[in-house]
C-alpha cells in the first residue's frame, strides 16, 4: 500500500489528504483548501501520526498563505491562522516543528513554503526507510536465533502516521521482508481504534500475518511470552528518552520490563524534542469525553458520569530499552539518551 496509497499530497493549491476516519471500510480522500478545514481535520484525526502531523503543518502554512493572499488577509490575521494549525493539537511535537521549519519562506509565498514542505515529506519517507533498516538489525542482533519474530504494536505508526513506510510498521515491515515476522499482534487501541482500524489494515495490505487485540490484553500477552519484540512510535521523546506515545503504551513498556523482551520506540529525530529535559513537561492531549461516553451514538455510561480521555501517556526512559531514529539506535535503558547525543557524550 505504501507505493500507491498518499497519506498526504500538496495539489498545488490544496492539500489531498486520506481520511483515516473512515478506514478500513471505505478509501477516501479530503480535499482541503482553507485553515479551518485542515484544523478540524488535524483535530477529528482525519490525518494523525507525529510525522503526519508535521507534513500537516509545514503545508498549512502554505494553505495559509495561499488563503492570505485569496482573501487580502493582513499579516496578523495570516499568522493567527498558523497559530492555530500549529496548535491543532498539543503533544506530537512534530506538527509545531513543521510549521516552525517552513515559516521562513512564509514572505516568498505559498509556493516557496510548499516546496519546502515536501522536502519535510521526502525527508520523512527517506528517514522511514533507514529507521526500518536499523530497527530490524538491531531488533535481529537483540533476540538472537533465526526463527521468525512475534511483534507486538500499539496504536498506528506506520505509513498512515507518517508521509509513507512507517516508524513502527517501517520496521515490521523490513523484518517481514527479512523473512523474520511470524505475526503482529495489533493493540486495537482506544479511543477511536487506530490500531485495528488502521494498523490491521495497513498490515493486511502488506500481507503481513496480524492479529488485533484488546489494549488491555496486551500485558497479559507479553507475560505469557507470546511476544518477542514490542516496537511502537513516538509523539515525543524528552532528552532524557522519555517517551510520549499513545494511551496504552506505558502499560506495553511495564509488560515488557516484567517480561525481559526489548521494548523499542521507533521515531524520526524530528520528534526528539531536546528543549524538554524529561517527560514531566510533555502536553497531554485531553480528547473529548463523548470518545468515552458515547460509541455509535449510543451512551456507553450512565447518565452523568464524566470521563477522564488522555490521549497519550509517558513511559519513562528506563523502561524503552532502544530508541531507533534515522541517524542510529540509542539503547536508552542503558544510559545512551537523546541530551547525550546532541552534547556529544
Ligand atoms: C509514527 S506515528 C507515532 C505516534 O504519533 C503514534 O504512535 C500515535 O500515538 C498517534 O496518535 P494519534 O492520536 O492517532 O495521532
Amino acid at each position: 500500500m505504501t507505493t500507491d496509497v498518499r497519506t498526504i499530497e500538496w495539489t498545488g493549491d490544496g492539500l489531498r489528504l486520506l481520511d483515516q476516519t473512515v478506514l478500513p471500510g471505505r478509501v477516501e480522500y479530503l480535499t482541503v483548501r482553507d485553515v479551518d478545514a485542515l484544523v478540524d481535520a488535524i483535530r477529528r484525526l482525519a490525518v494523525r501520526g507525529a510525522p503526519a502531523l508535521g507534513v500537516a503543518g509545514a503545508f498549512g502554512v502554505a494553505l495559509a498563505v495561499r488563503q492570505a493572499a485569496r482573501e487580502g488577509w493582513d499579516d496578523a490575521r495570516r499568522d493567527a491562522a498558523i497559530a492555530r494549525v500549529r496548535t491543532a493539537r498539543p503533544t506530537a511535537v512534530n506538527l509545531a516543528a513543521g510549521v516552525d521549519r517552513v515559516l521562513p519562506f512564509a514572505a516568498k509565498g505559498a509556493d516557496a513554503v510548499a516546496v519546502e514542505a515536501q522536502a519535510v515529506l521526502d525527508e520523512d519517507v527517506r528517514g522511514n526507510r533507514a529507521i526500518g533498516v536499523l530497527g530490524a538489525d538491531w531488533i535481529l542482533g537483540r533476540t538472537g536465533g533465526d526463527r521468525p519474530l512475534r511483534v507486538l504494536t500499539h496504536c498506528n505508526a506506520g505509513a498512515l502516521a507518517t508521509a509513507g513506510w512507517g516508524t513502527a510498521l517501517g520496521v515490521v515491515r523490513e523484518l517481514h521482508g527479512r523473512g523474520r515476522v511470524e505475526t503482529v499482534y495489533a493493540d486495537e487501541t482506544r479511543p477511536l481504534l487506530q490500531g485495528s482500524r488502521l494498523t490491521a489494515w495497513e498490515l493486511r495490505q502488506a500481507g503481513i500475518p496480524c492479529v488485533v487485540q484488546a489494549d488491555a490484553a496486551a500485558p497479559s500477552t507479553i507475560l505469557r511470552g507470546l511476544v518477542d519484540v514490542a516496537v511502537i512510535g513516538a509523539d515525543r521523546v524528552a532528552a532524557n528518552g522519555d517517551t510520549a506515545n499513545k494511551i496504552g503504551s506505558l502499560g506495553v513498556a511495564l509488560a515488557c520490563r516484567a517480561a525481559g523482551i526489548p521494548f523499542v520506540v521507533a521515531a524520526p529525530w524530528s520528534t526528539v524534542d531536546l528543549a524538554l529535559p524529561d517527560g514531566t513537561g510533555v502536553p497531554i492531549e485531553q480528547r473529548p469525553a463523548e470518545e468515552i461516553l458515547a460509541w455509535n451514538g449510543a451512551p456507553t455510561v450512565p447518565d452523568g458520569v464524566e470521563a477522564f480521555n488522555p490521549a497519550f501517556d509517558v513511559t519513562p526512559a528506563r523502561l524503552v530499552t532502544a530508541l531507533v531514529t534515522e541517524t542510529g539506535v540509542l539503547e536508552v535503558s542503558s544510559g545512551d539518551t537523546p541530551g547525550h547525543v546532541r552534547s556529544g557524550a
